[in-house]
């Protein structure tokens, strides 16, 4: 078997473009602020993407960079400032922050109604909840691209590999949402591959190049790999290759389908914060 390759380029371009119609029809410009402290090479890549796609869809977007010697104080100034700002409708804060800024504390100072990330404790509570909320944009990308591969989740045994708050929770929510049969792995975890070999759907986000082997893969089991690992590299190599948690050019051989990195589960999580900060923004105006 072939695994099937499932577009997150071309479904984020969609969803993009869906975004910006609805944007233009709205009568109000979104406003997305992006919070940047320090200067992580990789980080700087990816606040670059959001800004880019953010004019793309015609928000107003405004990158705030401060220097890595920033303050909590001057942190959470700015984050008053902004919530305070009836022009942005989103608020991002890059992370990981640099060392002694404490990361908690400025999540919890986001306006819950601004935040885009779906990272602030309530909206982690009415996710858990069921209530209406802001997604985290990563696994709510990783959910798209299941159901529009799969279409009805319902009784279908996921597996989700990485427990963080960014990513393993959120995904496990909505993975039962879905009324999937949700089994969360992690570190601890004993027999993973026998666990693993049980799933329907893996989706693996423990950050670790090629984690996942090909013979933990249920045959036809469909996977997705929300890993963004740069290598080291290569001899004549500018820079290393980017891959995902999966290995992946041998699970493509048993999988039914399967996101590469890149062009899987990157894109879509721009997408949906294009999307997050448009729903901000309708929300707003009610
Ligand atoms: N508050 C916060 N929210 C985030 O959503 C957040 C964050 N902090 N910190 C870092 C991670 C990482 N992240 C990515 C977004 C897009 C791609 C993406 O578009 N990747 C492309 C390739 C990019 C490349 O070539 O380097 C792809 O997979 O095809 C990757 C990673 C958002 N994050």
């Amino acid at each position: 078997m072939t695994a099937h390759l499932i577009d997150g380029k071309a479904f984020a371009a969609g969803v993009r473009a869906r975004v910006a119609e609805r944007a233009q029809a709205l009568g109000v410009t979104p406003g997305l602020a992006v919070v940047l402290v320090g200067e992580d090479p990789a980080s700087q890549v990816y606040v670059g993407s959001k800004e880019r796609e953010a004019r793309a869809a015609g928000f107003h977007s405004v990158v705030h960079r401060l220097p890595a010697t920033t303050s909590q104080a001057e942190l959470l100034a700015l984050i008053q400032a902004l919530n305070g700002d009836p022009a942005i409708h989103g608020i991002l804060v890059q992370l990981p922050l640099p060392a002694g800024l404490d990361e908690d504390a400025v999540i919890l100072a986001i306006d819950p109604a601004k935040d885009v990330d779906g990272f602030h404790p309530v909206n982690v509570g009415r996710l858990a909840l069921g209530q209406p909320a802001p997604v985290p944009c990563t696994p709510r990308g990783c959910l798209m691209l299941l159901k529009d591969h799969l279409g009805d989740l319902s009784g279908r045994e996921a597996l989700v590999i990485g427990r963080s708050a960014i990513v393993g929770k959120p995904m496990a929510m909505l993975l039962l949402g879905a009324n999937a049969t949700v089994t969360i792995a992690h570190s601890r975890t004993k027999d993973l591959p026998a666990v693993c070999r049980r799933a329907d759907i893996v989706v693996a986000a423990v950050g670790r190049p090629h984690f996942v082997k090909a013979d933990w893969l249920k045959p036809g089991a469909v996977v997705i790999d929300v890993g963004i690992n740069r290598l080291d590299p290569a001899p004549g190599e500018a820079k290393g290759r980017l891959v995902g948690d999966v290995d992946f050019e041998a699970a493509r051989r048993v999988a039914s389908a399967i996101t590469p990195v890149p062009g899987g589960v990157g894109p879509m999580t721009i997408a949906c914060l294009l999307d997050n900060t448009l729903e901000a923004c309708l929300a707003a105006r009610a």
